[in-house]
């Protein structure tokens, strides 16, 4: 059936339903004109353009207060310091210093900010950083004083669906998921972090839709996480009925417990992806046997220096202390491209990030820091009964994987393993498996690197589609390759993919944990044997959608699940 024009389509990223009226975070502050003079009352103009930077200033504050309700402290603490920069008295005085010399508040809170922008730029590292949350309160003074909307994420008493050309983290440090329904972005791939946020956060969203920005603020629409579209003005019965599939969906998933497996019993194990201790709490509330997949670079985004040897611990411990029962799978370092850390900067310019110096290549080439963290790592791992296994990202050939293993063998590290996200590596899979423990299939970049695609493209998403049969074919050989080998890339939290994973030989699947409920119950409809077929059916298509659907015909319980 032909689909109406009120129905907009996207790249589904993060399943269920939201509904409710458009909220769009505010284009950019023009700067105020250079010859912007005031009329003559300086005392005046002063007082005006003081009185604005303490009306943010309050306004921060009042948004932290508000974050820190909502559980998130550290956005509380970003947006209190903001708050204090906006009240910085040097910051008063150049203001006032312009408007006694004829410029207008407007100009002269741009000019004031300007000095300290180059103040904090110069300094490289961490308070380089900060440049984007001083620039975000110099936006909000001058969209104040000139009567423009406010930039970031609106203000809003009812709930709503936040629509952006793409979410930068600060935006995202204040979002209450009771009050924001839904994201709808512009740009922004299946596999970006706005992405990997949404499906943390359990909100629904539809990345890489084109025309999204062109709504009106205050449009009723209807977003549908699962199926990648936004219906525009929906009927009460078409809301009704989109909430009704979203309720047997609860209710089938309140029945899935336990651990992952098969109808017929195949035990898969379903762990969770996490980024540190906060993400704890989701996991273990999604029922996840152990963590598959610990980004570790998430810890150590904001600094200038490396993290102690003992902080490594702490945060280390508080993960492996969660599961005592289960394993906890820890990637070393992954800087670089889409995660740069400043203090392991690329050694020089590189045209293609993604195709540089990242993973495991950066860490060779700073080999205390893989020290100290595999260190971190055995010493956190010490007199628990967590099995702690440590892999290596972006390893891409026999070598590098003999490389880590020896490296994990130096620390006491005793099951080192490699994460398959290098198409060569993934074709090379026995020369790999010789050499380490255990394989963690990365379809993020797997996709991103076999179909030459950069995944922070948004509109490349249609080729980032990890069911491109070509990507079945590069996991094939990974789990066909005699050691245990699971997957931590996004594909493992799509139910239907899950399950062509499961009956492609893969042993286990880690996801961001609100996926886990409608993965576990996936699995636990189909037999192993339903699973090989879908599998088989998938590879055998010619494209990503003929993949999805020849796989389907084969999982026949996904409808009743509401997939
Ligand atoms: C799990 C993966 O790692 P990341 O998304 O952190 O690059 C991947 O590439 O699939
Ligand atoms: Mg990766």
């Amino acid at each position: 059936m032909p689909e109406s024009p009120e129905v907009l389509r996207g790249a589904g990223v993060s399943p269920g339903v939201g509904h409710g009226p458009v909220r769009t975070i505010a284009g950019a502050v023009p700067e105020p004109p250079a010859d912007d003079r005031h009329g003559g009352d300086a005392a005046a103009e002063r007082d005006r353009a003081l009185a604005a930077l303490e009306a943010v200033a309050a306004d921060l504050e009042a948004r932290g207060a508000r974050a820190a309700e909502a559980g998130n402290e550290d956005g509380r603490d970003v947006l209190n310091a903001q708050a204090l920069m906006a009240r910085d008295p040097g910051l008063a005085d150049g203001v006032t210093a312009a408007v006694d010399g004829g410029t207008g508040a407007a100009r002269a809170v741009f000019e004031a900010f300007g000095v300290y922008r180059e103040m904090l730029a110069g300094a490289g590292g961490y308070l380089a950083a900060r440049v984007t949350d001083l620039d975000d309160i110099r936006d909000r003074t001058v969209a104040r004083l000139l009567g423009l909307p406010m930039p970031g994420v609106p203000d809003a008493d009812e709930p709503f669906v936040l629509v952006a050309r793409d979410l930068a983290p600060a935006d995202t440090a204040v979002l209450d998921p009771a009050r924001v329904v839904a994201f709808v972005t512009e740009e922004g791939g299946p596999t970006s972090h706005t992405a990997i946020l949404a499906r943390t956060m359990g909100v629904p969203a539809v990345v890489a839709l084109q025309g999204a920005t062109d709504l009106a603020d205050g449009t009723p629409v209807l977003v549908d996480g699962s199926a990648g579209t936004v219906r525009i003005d929906p009927s009460e019965e078409e809301v009704a009925a989109a909430r009704a599939a979203s309720a047997a969906r609860t209710a089938a998933l309140e029945e899935s417990t336990g651990p992952g497996a098969t109808k017929d019993g195949h035990a898969v194990p379903l762990l969770a992806n996490v980024g540190g201790p906060k993400d704890v709490e989701a996991a273990l509330a999604n029922g996840a046997e152990g963590v598959g997949l610990y980004r570790t670079e998430f810890l150590f985004l904001d600094r200038s220096t490396p993290p102690t040897e003992d902080e490594q611990v702490e945060a280390y411990r508080t993960v492996l202390e969660a599961f005592p029962k289960g394993r906890v799978v820890v990637r070393t370092l992954d800087a670089g491209a889409d995660k740069p850390l400043a203090f392991l900067p690329p050694p020089g310019e590189e045209p293609n990030p993604a195709l540089g110096e990242r993973g495991l290549r950066m860490m060779r080439r700073h080999p205390d820091v893989l020290t100290a963290q595999l260190g971190a790592l055995a010493r956190a791992a010490a007199g628990l009964s967590t099995t702690l296994q440590v892999m290596a990202p972006m390893v891409t050939d026999a070598a590098e994987a003999a490389f880590f293993a020896a490296a994990c063998r130096d620390a006491g590290i005793a099951h080192p393993g490699v994460m398959i996200e290098v198409p060569a590596a993934a074709l090379r899979a026995r020369d790999l498996a010789s050499e380490v423990g255990f394989f963690s299939l990365g379809t993020n970049d797997l996709t991103q690197y076999a179909c030459a695609a950069d995944r922070q493209v948004g509109g490349l998403a249609a080729l980032q589609d990890p069911w491109q049969p070509a990507i079945l074919d590069l996991v094939a050989p990974a789990a066909a390759a005699g050691i245990p080998c699971g997957v931590c890339g996004e594909a493992a939290g799509d139910p239907a993919l899950a399950c062509v994973l499961v009956g492609l030989g893969v042993t286990s699947l880690s996801m961001s944990a609100p996926s886990l409920p409608l993965v576990r119950a996936a699995l636990a409809r189909h037999t192993l044997d339903e699973c090989r077929r879908a599998a088989a059916a998938a590879r055998a298509a010619r494209t990503a959608s003929d993949a999805r659907d020849a796989a389907r015909a084969h999982l026949p319980e996904l409808e009743a699940l509401g997939i």
